[in-house]
């Protein structure tokens, strides 16, 4: 992104939180340029700014950003005088000093911090217990019990917000503790250019003096020999001197490839958990929590019922991405200002809804539902009334509404070349026995888990 690009991008940030929040917070701030990773740097007046511009404005800077820069990924505030004009996109720049953490001592060259990766901030459920209690553990700083502790799981489910985290939470209970935070790749870049400048000693001591040791998305590291190598040497002295250590990945030690065996036993030494993919609950849990932000953020916006859990159902892959819907929607609904309703889900999430479509089918749904109600699917499909076939039948096609995207025409024609008018009905009187009726609950929530899974 250019300077222009955000001289122009910033009259729509003013347009969506106000002439006073964005003369107060925005305006300050001083566009310093975009590295490799996806990091947008500013220039912050002070600590304190950059934390609460972060915390208050974060997602909705990065949606706007965004949507010029796709590949903006994080924020990041510097507070530093005269700091470094944005480096060429090749070269990756020095990276500015964390916006909530305390420089120790002489600073370590880690990747920033990104101010709202808290514990507070982090949503608690089935499938991120184990790796959250984990985390909470050695973010206690007692002694190292387990090291490495590493964390591994897809895209977007949390690894990184963990960690932040972690180095929070130790550098506010002693900030003169030596956190390092940093993702393999910028170990690489790092150890490539100590040997370059003949600087390998002092290389070889930094990472020898540091407290904590983070290493985000350690997968890179694989099938590059000489970084392995430095790695490998840095990993064993830290820890023989009882330093923690902890490591993300996009999965398990022995499923990364062209990792040396003894690398890869170092990494399996310690503790290793994963992130599970999220389900339904901690979809809808994430999306709650960022309501709350939102509302202080936009009042006298509405929210309808049944957004959330729409969200929570169709996307389903990704945290980053389920909580840019929501930035988007909010920051739309404020321009545009109306409610937020389905409506506006379909107008200003259609890519996202496209992208995340489920795999799932209209037949498929048809032949469990069949099978749940033990009935046959010719008859779930064929022209009898009945009860027994029609209210599966109902059940059926509610499920094809919410978790297929084929309108309501089109999911009539597969029910034996019904009306849209009579799926509507059907799909009624669900949502009205979803309220009323237990056992039409039970049956839904189970079939739904089942076509999910
Ligand atoms: N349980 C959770 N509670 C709250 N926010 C979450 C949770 N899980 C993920 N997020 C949010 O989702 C986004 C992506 O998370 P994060 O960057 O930690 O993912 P990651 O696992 O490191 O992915 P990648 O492999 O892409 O680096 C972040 O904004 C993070 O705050």
């Amino acid at each position: 992104m250019t300077k222009e690009q955000w001289g122009a991008l910033q009259k729509q940030i003013c347009d969506t939180i106000g002439q006073n929040n964005y003369k107060t917070w925005i305006e300050p701030l001083t566009f310093v340029g975009t590295d490799d990773d996806g990091v947008v740097t500013f220039k912050a007046p002070t600590n304190f700014f950059g934390t609460y511009v972060s915390q208050n404005f974060g997602d909705m800077l990065l949606a706007q950003l965004s949507r010029i820069d796709p590949t903006a990924r994080r924020l990041s505030f510097d507070t530093h005088r005269g700091a470094a004009p944005s480096a060429p996109a090749t070269e990756p720049s020095p990276k500015p000093a964390a916006a909530a953490a305390e420089p120790a001592k002489d600073s370590l060259p880690g990747a920033p911090l990104d101010a709202r990766f808290t514990f507070d901030t982090f949503v608690v459920g089935k499938p991120n217990e184990l790796a959250h209690a984990a985390a909470k553990r050695v973010a206690e700083g007692g002694p190292v019990t387990f090291n490495p502790l590493f964390l591994y799981g897809g895209v977007g489910l949390g690894k990184t917000h963990l960690m932040h985290a972690i180095a929070h939470e130790l550098s506010t209970k002693n900030p003169h503790l030596r956190v390092l935070y940093l993702s393999a790749e910028q170990f690489m870049y790092r150890f490539v250019q100590a040997l370059r400048e003949r600087k390998m000693m002092d290389f070889k001591e930094m990472f020898r003096s540091v407290d904590i040791l983070m290493v985000d998305d350690v997968q890179f590291i694989a099938g590059k020999d000489s970084t392995q190598e430095e790695f490998f040497h840095t990993f064993n002295a830290l820890v023989d001197q009882n330093k923690q250590i902890i490591i993300s990945a996009d999965r398990a030690p022995d499923e990364i490839k062209d990792l040396e065996n003894r690398i890869r036993s170092r990494l399996q030494s310690g503790l290793v958990v994963d992130l599970h993919p999220t389900d339904y609950e901690l979809r809808l849990g994430i999306l709650q929590t960022k309501v709350e932000m939102y509302r202080d953020m936009y009042p006298g916006l509405i929210l309808e019922d049944g957004v959330l859990e729409f969200l929570a159902h169709r996307i389903s892959t990704n945290v980053r991405v389920l909580e840019g819907a929501l930035t988007r929607l909010f920051a739309f609904a404020s321009l545009v200002g109306k409610p937020i309703n389905m409506d506006l889900v379909q107008d200003s999430l259609s890519d996202v809804l496209r992208a995340s479509e489920r795999k799932i089918s209209i037949d498929e749904i048809q032949r469990r539902v069949a099978e749940h109600y033990n009935i046959r699917l010719s008859d779930m499909i064929g022209p009898k009334r009945v009860r027994t076939f029609a209210r599966p039948r109902q059940v059926a096609m509610y499920l094809c509404k919410q978790l297929t995207s084929r309108s309501l025409p089109e999911i009539g024609r597969r029910f034996g070349g019904r009306d849209h008018t009579t799926v509507m009905h059907g799909v009624r009187r669900i949502e009205e026995l979803r309220v009323a009726d237990g056992q039409i609950e039970e049956d839904v929530e189970m079939l739904r888990r089942a076509l999910e899974a």
